[in-house]
Formats: C-alpha cells, sequence, structure tokens
C-alpha cells in the first residue's frame, strides 16, 4: 500500500494551483442525474472520490466519460435506482444522489454512507425533509428505500441542524418537485451555492442560496449543462498553512479568497501577509515563526471543521499556545494522538485541544483514519526533523489532487512510496 514520505523541508516558496472543490463537485457530478440531457462539468478534481461518484453514475445506466479535469454525463440511459453498497461504502457524498434519484425517477435505494469517520453522522435531516415533500421511506438491512407516486411535493422544511449535504439533497430534490419548498435554517457553505448555481443553468428557480433561507419553485425539467466547479478552499487553506509554519511565502492561483474570510483572518492573527486578487491569494511569513491562535469550529461564514486539524499543527509549531474548539463532529481530534507521536504538546478537554507551540516535531510512522487528520500530519512531516511516514493515505486521495507533486512545487520533500 502507498505511504508518503516526508522530510524536514525548508520555507515553502513558489506557486500552487489549486483544483477544483471535491464537496462541490461530487453534489454537482449526482445533479447529473436530475438533466434531461448531456451534462459537461469542467475543473473536476481528480480524486477517488469523483472516480467512485462517476463509477456510481454508470452503475444507474449513466454514460460518463472523464477526460482531466472535464467529466461528461449522458444521463439519458438511467434505468437503475440503487447505489450499492460496496460502490458507496467509502464516500459520505454518496447520500447525494437519493435526493435526484428520487426528485426524476420517484426511487432511489441508497446505502447508508461511509466517508471519513469523525463522528456518528446521521442522515435524518435528509430523510425528515424528503418525508415532508411526501416521500415514504423505510430503512432496511443498510439501505434507505425511498419512494415517491408521481412528484415531490413542495414542503416548508426547518433544518434542527445546519447540514451542508442535507441542505444539498433537500434543493436537488425540491428542484423538480411540485409547487414551492422552504429550506430554512439552511447551510450557507459556498459548495451549496456553487450547486445552486449549476441547478439554476439547467432551468431551476431557486433564490437565497448562501442564506439561511433558501426557496425554490418546482419546475418540470431540468436541461443539461457546461458548468465549471469553483476552487478548493480546504485544499487552498491546507497549502497556506503548510507554508505558514515552514515561514514561507507562496502564491496559490485558481483560488477563491472570498470562500476563505475566517481563514484567512487566523493566518493574518498568526502573523501572516496576506494579499489577494480575484482568483489569487499570496501568503508570506516574512521567515517568521508564527503565533498560536485560538479557534471555534462552526458552519460558515465561521470557521471550517475541515481546517480543523490542520491549524492544530500550526499551534503545534507556534510560538505561544492556542485552544482549538471542535464544535461540528464529536470525534474529530484522530490527528492528537499521532501528533503526540511526533513530540508535539497537546492534551485534549471534552472538545477542546490545548496546544503548546514548540520550534520542531520530530519524525515518527503515523497514520489517520480521516482525509484533513492525514493532511494535517503531511504538514507536520515539514517542520519535523528526519523522515515521517504517513500510512494510509487513500483517505488523502480521496479529497488531495496529486498532493506530492503540488508539495514538491512548492520545494517540499514529499515522495510517495510503496
Ligand atoms: C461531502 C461533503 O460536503 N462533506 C462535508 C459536509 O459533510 P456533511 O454534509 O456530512 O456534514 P453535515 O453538515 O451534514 O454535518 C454537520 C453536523 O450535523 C449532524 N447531522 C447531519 C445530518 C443529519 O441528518 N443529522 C445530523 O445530526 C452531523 O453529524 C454533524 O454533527 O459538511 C461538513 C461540515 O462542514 C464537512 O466537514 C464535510 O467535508
Ligand atoms: C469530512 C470530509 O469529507 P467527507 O464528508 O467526504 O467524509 C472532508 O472533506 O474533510
Amino acid at each position: 500500500m502507498d505511504k508518503l514520505q516526508i522530510s524536514a523541508s525548508g520555507p515553502l516558496k513558489g506557486a500552487v494551483r489549486i483544483s477544483g472543490a471535491k464537496n462541490a463537485a461530487l453534489p454537482i457530478l449526482m445533479a447529473g442525474v436530475l438533466a434531461e440531457d448531456d451534462f459537461v462539468l469542467s475543473n473536476v478534481p481528480e480524486l477517488r472520490d469523483v472516480a467512485t461518484t462517476c463509477k456510481l453514475l454508470e452503475c444507474l445506466g449513466a454514460q460518463v466519460q472523464q477526460s482531466g479535469h472535464q467529466v461528461s454525463i449522458k444521463p439519458q440511459g438511467i434505468t437503475e435506482f440503487c447505489a450499492p453498497y460496496d460502490l458507496v461504502r467509502t464516500m459520505r457524498a454518496s447520500i447525494l444522489i437519493l435526493g435526484p434519484l428520487l426528485a426524476r425517477f420517484g426511487q432511489a435505494d441508497v446505502s447508508l454512507p461511509g466517508g471519513c469517520a469523525i463522528g456518528a453522522r446521521p442522515v435524518d435531516l435528509h430523510i425528515q425533509g424528503l418525508k415532508a415533500m411526501g416521500a415514504d421511506i423505510e430503512v432496511e438491512d443498510g439501505y434507505i428505500k425511498a419512494r415517491v407516486d408521481g412528484r415531490l411535493k413542495g414542503a416548508n422544511i426547518f433544518m434542527d441542524m445546519v447540514s451542508v449535504t442535507g441542505t444539498e439533497n433537500l434543493l436537488m430534490a425540491a428542484v423538480l418537485a411540485d409547487g414551492e419548498t422552504v429550506i430554512e435554517n439552511a447551510a450557507r457553505e459556498p459548495e451549496v451555492v456553487d450547486l445552486a448555481n449549476c441547478l439554476m443553468a439547467m432551468g431551476a428557480n431557486i433564490s437565497g442560496a448562501g442564506t439561511d433561507t433558501i426557496r425554490v419553485q418546482g419546475v418540470e425539467k431540468l436541461s443539461g449543462v457546461n458548468y465549471r466547479v469553483m476552487p478548493d478552499r480546504i485544499e487552498t487553506g491546507t497549502f497556506l498553512v503548510a507554508a505558514a509554519i515552514t515561514r514561507g511565502a507562496i502564491r496559490c492561483t485558481h483560488a477563491d479568497p472570498k470562500s476563505l474570510d475566517a481563514v484567512l483572518a487566523k493566518l493574518e492573527e498568526a502573523g501572516a501577509e496576506i494579499s489577494c486578487g480575484d482568483d489569487w491569494i499570496e501568503l508570506d511569513m516574512k521567515g517568521q515563526q508564527p503565533q498560536a491562535v485560538s479557534i471555534k469550529t462552526a458552519p460558515y461564514p465561521a470557521f471550517p471543521t475541515d481546517m480543523q486539524a490542520q491549524f492544530c499543527v500550526l499551534n503545534c509549531l507556534a510560538q505561544g499556545s492556542g485552544t482549538i474548539t471542535e464544535n461540528i463532529f464529536e470525534n474529530r481530534f484522530m490527528h492528537v494522538p499521532e501528533l503526540g507521536r511526533m513530540g508535539a504538546k497537546m492534551s485534549l478537554e471534552g472538545s477542546t485541544c490545548i496546544i503548546e507551540g514548540q520550534q520542531k516535531l520530530n519524525a515518527a510512522q503515523v497514520m489517520a483514519t480521516d482525509l484533513r487528520a492525514s493532511a494535517s500530519l503531511v504538514i507536520a512531516g515539514l517542520m519535523a526533523e528526519g523522515n515521517t511516514i504517513v500510512d494510509r493515505i487513500y483517505h488523502l486521495d480521496r479529497g488531495y489532487e496529486h498532493i506530492e507533486d503540488k508539495f514538491q512545487g512548492l520545494g517540499a520533500k514529499v515522495v510517495r512510496v510503496s
């Protein structure tokens, strides 16, 4: 099985091209099921989750062609409505096939999803919302079995918690429903807005995406589209933190600074000089060690949970001490014991991690059981004496495109070894 070997690297320097966002590409690929005709996406990252989604669409009967960063979907051949366990067990976003299949074909059998093991991650809000729209849903043998006679019906849905994929699933169901749907306490994440923009380009009638109340007037049909997926804000943030801890200066190109306000503010607080244009971000540490920062994760526009592990590493290598509180997922500190093996000074008190900064870490053999925890170990390795080996990198390949090539382009010593 492949591993990454990371050696202590000097300050990161140069430019890195940011890929399309995994968490926008996946729902938008699923939206292909809603189209009557050809659906073409560009800026799709080459990731394991994208390959799994394409296989899932093929398994339903769609024709899918992936060529570099372009994916073309011909949804006309869809005749199957089951997302089987073997295909979707590794991927959280597989639940996003439920809304589109049900809205377009009136039936869907979807295996309960896998993905990062960062908490229980129930899908009760997805199910409740679809039931409010008239679906008949049972959970049997690990599958969600959903049916509706005719079209789903517009409904007023109040979501008890802010859920990103929950909002996306209900949005994709509502666009073909009969009448108006109002989703209250909706997620405001930029990836929700990107999905809504794609659906509107297909002919959907949506207002309020990016606010906590989304209104959808259902339409009878949606057409195909050519759509470009937004840049990955979490990949961007990961490279910026890597540059900050190595006291480097980098430029992220093809990025979306507007989606990163909370992250950029914390990097500035840590001592980084940040400048931005429409689609680029530069970070310069002027050779200085970062200052520790304190963070609380919360739904957008607050600080993203998907950047929490990387900022733990920033604090490990900072001047002073900081606290990181995880408010979204109950089991998202799996990087803490692994970073401890690298000499990090961290302690956990409930959902808060208290971290004392230092100049360097020590290399170790480490592994993580989720995507961003794995990314945090890679960046920690950049400032550790010796060779750090990160195992189980299939997690990284779910969410970071050609991660070792991009790090090498910034002068980091990161190689893939068998
Ligand atoms: C593919 C994708 O886009 N994944 C992202 C998405 O995950 P995902 O959409 O799974 O995360 P949610 O926003 O749904 O989860 C937020 C919280 O709500 C809870 N919850 C959610 C749904 C539900 O039906 N019931 C329930 O209790 C979850 O357990 C969690 O505690 O948003 C997360 C929060 O920004 C990110 O970390 C993930 O990278
Ligand atoms: C948690 C993540 O992914 P997923 O929801 O796909 O497990 C993530 O992208 O950090």
